[in-house]
């Protein structure tokens, strides 16, 4: 019964006067993947979004959904329906009649339209608020109306911008549970704009990381999360130390690198790199153990700079072999076994998959 449509982004720009907020991004979004777009202030998520939604013009480039060339469709006519991040509710409405607004337009009679919108309420456990109005709801409670009245159009694509953003933590988790939920059942394509890194690992088929207009990665979180491509988006996802040093020799797959006033580190190449004469290396911080090191090149000795305690997991902060703040996470169990305090100089070490080189753009 589902409709899913791929995306497909081709060479898409967006220049505002002087500013290009997306450079010439390509982007396959295959039918049915929870797609989420994830990147900092300012790296052109939103463009991206209003372009696929057609709320904003494509300045170059293309955007098919489907088969259909949709670049100069109107918003309507592109099989799309976009969930507002200002929930843009009729306030003299009640929610069925919010709801079931677009079912209207196209001539749905009452009773079918009413029974489907309270069907989407339910969805969204508003049944019980059926019939106030959007005023006397709270916010988190208003953007589940939006996303009701969204699905209710039945669209190959919902395109959904920080959807989760206005919900307390526990509602925030509850609703993303459900967002997945939906999709997998209606099984359409989504795609979800983001800050989170946590949201969009936990949710996405597909998490595409943009930077300063460009798409720096696109993969199964698994992917990002173990190869990230660039040293932005290991930085950005959190949980790699990021080296960046010369290159002093590469012999097959095995990479050496010299940190400036520091130690030689050994990474592996994973192919992605256009190496030039410097490099930048991510070693994951779960993977890093207290210990001397296998081999030279897979660990230094540091200065235990800051413990912090998690629960489940201990996060040290070490400086040395000229790298500042340098993170290893060990479990409770690990750490409480050998605990070590500020100040103590401790041997860190890796394996030898631990360690990637990283790639970097070409622009
Ligand atoms: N209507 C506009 N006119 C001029 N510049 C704009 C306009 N809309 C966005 N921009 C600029 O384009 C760039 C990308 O903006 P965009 O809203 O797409 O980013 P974003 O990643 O969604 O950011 P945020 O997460 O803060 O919403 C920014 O530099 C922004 O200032």
């Amino acid at each position: 019964m589902s409709k899913a449509a791929e995306i497909d982004i081709a060479s898409v720009s967006k220049i505002y006067g002087t500013t290009t907020a997306v450079h010439a991004i390509s982007l396959k979004i295959p039918a049915g993947t929870y797609c989420c777009l994830l990147g900092p202030s300012g790296c052109g998520k939103t463009s991206t979004l209003r372009m696929i939604a057609g709320h904003e013009s494509i300045s170059s480039g293309d955007v098919r959904l489907g088969n259909t060339v949709v670049t100069d469709l109107p918003p309507a006519r592109r099989g799309t329906a976009m969930m507002f991040q200002s929930y843009a509710l009729f306030p003299h409405l009640d929610l069925i009649d919010n709801v079931a607004f677009s079912l209207k337009m196209k001539g749905v009679e009452k009773d079918a339209r009413r029974a489907k919108a309270l069907e989407m309420l339910k969805l969204m456990q508003l049944e019980a608020y059926a019939t106030r109005r959007p005023a006397q709801l709270s916010g988190g409670q208003q953007q589940r109306v939006a996303l009701a009245r969204a699905l209710i159009t039945d669209p190959e694509a919902l395109l959904l911008d920080e959807p989760l953003s206005a919900l307390d933590p526990f509602l925030k988790i509850r609703m993303r549970a459900e967002l997945k939920k939906l999709q997998t059942s209606l099984g359409i394509t989504f795609v979800h704009v983001t800050h989170s890194q946590e949201e969009a690992m936990a949710l996405a088929d597909i998490i595409v990381i943009m930077n300063d207009g460009r798409i720096e990665q696109a993969a199964h979180p698994r992917v990002v999360f173990e190869r990230p491509a660039t040293a932005f988006v290991a930085r950005f996802m959190g949980d790699h130390n990021v080296i960046s040093g010369r290159v002093i020799s590469h012999q097959g797959n095995r990479l050496k690198l010299s940190v400036p006033a520091g130690g030689d580190f050994l990474a592996t190449d994973v192919g992605a790199a256009g190496l030039s004469d410097t490099a930048d290396i991510a070693i994951r911080t779960d993977h890093v153990r207290i210990g001397a090191p296998s081999e030279e090149g897979l660990g230094f000795t540091g200065s235990v700079s800051n413990v912090e305690y998690r629960g489940s997991s201990v996060k040290l902060t070490v400086n040395g072999a000229g790298v500042e703040d340098f993170t290893a996470i060990l479990s409770d169990t690990e750490f409480f076994a050998n605990p070590v305090k500020v100040g103590e100089a401790i041997p860190l070490s890796w394996g030898p998959e631990d360690a990637i080189v990283l790639g970097r753009l070409t622009h």
